[in-house]
């Protein structure tokens, strides 16, 4: 491209996409998120560093989504997607922060540089598919995206409102065609077809019952469930809430974040007690299940029971089709519950490993098995097969004795029904009703395999939470100095106790999550170590309170 027409392109950013804010932005566990009036430029750059990206990926197509995913509604945020359907590259963050913070003056030379830095071929074609979810401030983020994209000669498509997963799908199926068919309809074929064929398979019986209820959290995830509810013919009988309208604000005291971290059941939705309830997050690839027993207290089925259930029902599917020389391995992160862990390796022995927060490093390290599951606690997770799993099990499905055939074939339909991109909460569910149908039971039985440890997360405000460094997967801080001798002591005297602390990378707030033998402890446990952090790492406001 001539430096005169790059020229044009600044002017054009300068005008219609101008830096507002001096904030200092970062890339972080999920890409920008911030207040959506600081985000125009933000985005508009990425459009232009998505189209520097496809060039360099040979012209493959990047995917751009527009969400701030289970914030509340002012939030916004953008994230690019690699040619597989995974998350940016991680080298990448570090020049997408550079392009987002430059001065309008200094965007032209920037961008120069980037480019010369990632020697892309500026003449080639580049391809962007853009997605967004059903926030207001969306549409015109979604524009200056494509504003971006065009800038720098690349072509842009936008999706309109998707969920974050299926845009991760469509950016693959785009790249490899024999992933299926990129678009939405596309999705819904291999999601849904793959869960209709397996119920024709394996038909409902036991304790399994159809009725499920979802918490769409005002979100798109809901929205996108009723599309497929009138494609169901009684496969599942899905009773929706949230679904956004009638006032209901997106996440706010629903979905599936604020159902984990507040331990209570959302607002908006029917409380019928043992109902098995399927909470989504905003952007649909979040989802944890609940219900309310008799006594109105509410049981949670995070992330870790989902991949727990996933990880025993792979495990007989191997089994029954003697591939049992597949490695399958769980991937966690330092929050997952002790309990799970231990149910994972002690009964259902399958190796675990636990890496760092930010789903970028659990589906990195689930690669790294023939058949890898991750699961965050909080619902983000799905299943990665590899090309040699997949062989294996094709070659059984035609070659097998029978019952090793059919159990192939089940597996086959399993695999089809997962996106294996990114966690998805519309392909988790069906992955989840399939499983508990299979084996059938209901949702206390499902509670029944092992008890979660009663468990508590707080949020402290520091002056600056990168004070805080961690190692061992986050689980241990190696800064500021005397913390962590500190939360060891304090941990010492718990029974059962867990406890660390790491900055997020998604809000300005230190993350303490605690768990002990009692509820009571978790809480006292949180507190006492969230009152540590205040103390060494420069709190700021009132110290937290300890449980009275
Ligand atoms: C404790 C927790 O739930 N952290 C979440 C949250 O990250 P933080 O870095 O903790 O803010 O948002 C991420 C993006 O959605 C998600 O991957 C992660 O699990
Ligand atoms: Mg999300």
């Amino acid at each position: 491209m001539p430096p005169s027409s790059l020229r044009v392109v600044y002017a054009f950013a300068r005008e219609m996409h101008p830096k507002t804010s001096d904030v200092f932005i970062q890339y972080g566990t999920a890409g920008f998120r911030t207040k959506a009036n600081l985000l125009e430029h933000v985005v508009y750059r990425m459009g232009l560093l998505a189209v520097i990206r496809s060039r360099v990926k040979n012209g493959r197509t990047i995917g751009m989504m527009i969400t701030a995913s289970h914030n509340l509604e002012p939030d916004n945020g953008v994230k690019l997607v690699d040619p597989d359907g995974e998350m940016l590259e991680q080298s990448w963050e570090e020049i997408a922060t550079r392009l987002a913070n430059v001065s309008d003056n200094d965007l032209e030379s920037t961008t120069a540089e980037i480019i010369k830095q990632v020697n892309a071929d500026m003449s080639l074609k580049a391809s962007v598919f853009i997605g967004m979810d059903t926030r207001y401030t969306s549409p015109r983020l979604a524009a200056a995206a494509s504003n971006g994209v065009i800038a720098l000669k690349g072509t842009p498509k936008e999706f309109g409102i998707v969920t974050t997963p299926m845009l991760h799908y469509c950016v693959k199926c785009r790249n490899d065609n024999t992933y299926g068919t990129p678009t939405e309809e596309g999705y819904y074929e291999k999601i849904v077809g793959a869960f209709k064929n397996i119920r024709q398979k394996l038909p409902v019986y036991g304790e399994y019952n159809t009725t499920l209820y979802v918490d769409g959290a005002n979100g798109v995830g809901g929205k996108k469930l009723n599309i497929i509810k009138k494609s169901l013919d009684g496969e599942l009988d899905l009773h929706l809430y949230n679904l956004g309208g009638n006032g209901g604000k997106l996440n706010l005291n629903c979905g599936a974040d604020f159902v984990k971290v507040s331990q209570k059941p959302p607002v908006g939705v029917e409380h019928v007690p043992f109902q098995r309830v399927a909470s989504l997050d905003g952007d649909g690839d979040r989802i944890v299940y609940y219900y309310v027993d008799d006594k109105d207290n509410m049981i949670l089925l995070d992330g870790d029971r989902i991949a727990t259930l996933l990880a025993s029902y792979v495990t007989e599917l191997l089994k029954s089709a003697d591939a049992t020389d597949l490695k399958l391995g769980l991937v966690q992160t330092a929050y997952a519950n002790g309990a799970s862990t231990r149910y994972i390796t002690e009964e259902l022995k399958v190796p675990v490993s636990c890496v760092k927060t930010g789903v970028k490093h659990l589906h990195h390290a689930a690669l790294s098995f023939d058949i890898g599951i991750y699961f965050e606690a909080n619902g983000h997770g799905t299943v990665v097969y590899s090309e040699k799993a997949k062989k294996a099990i094709n070659n059984i499905s035609k070659d097998g004795e029978p019952e090793q055939r059919k159990a192939a074939q089940l597996l086959l339909n399993f695999i089809d029904m997962t996106n294996e991109t990114v966690g998805d909460a519309i392909s988790d569910l069906f992955l989840v009703e399939t499983i508990l149908c299979a084996k059938g039971i209901n949702v206390k039985q499902w509670l029944q395999t092992y008890t979660d440890l009663p468990n508590r997360q707080l949020k402290v405000t520091v002056k600056d939470r990168n004070a805080i460094s961690t190692t061992d997967a986050e689980r241990r801080c190696t800064s500021p100095e005397g913390l962590q001798t500190r939360i060891d002591e304090i941990v010492s005297t718990y029974k059962s106790g867990r406890s660390f602390v790491r900055p997020s990378g998604t809000e300005d707030v230190v993350r303490v999550y605690a768990e002990a033998d009692t509820q009571e402890s978790a809480d006292k446990l949180a507190a006492e170590v969230a009152r540590a952090v205040f103390d060494l790492a420069g709190g700021v406001g009132t110290r937290p309170e300890l449980p009275t």
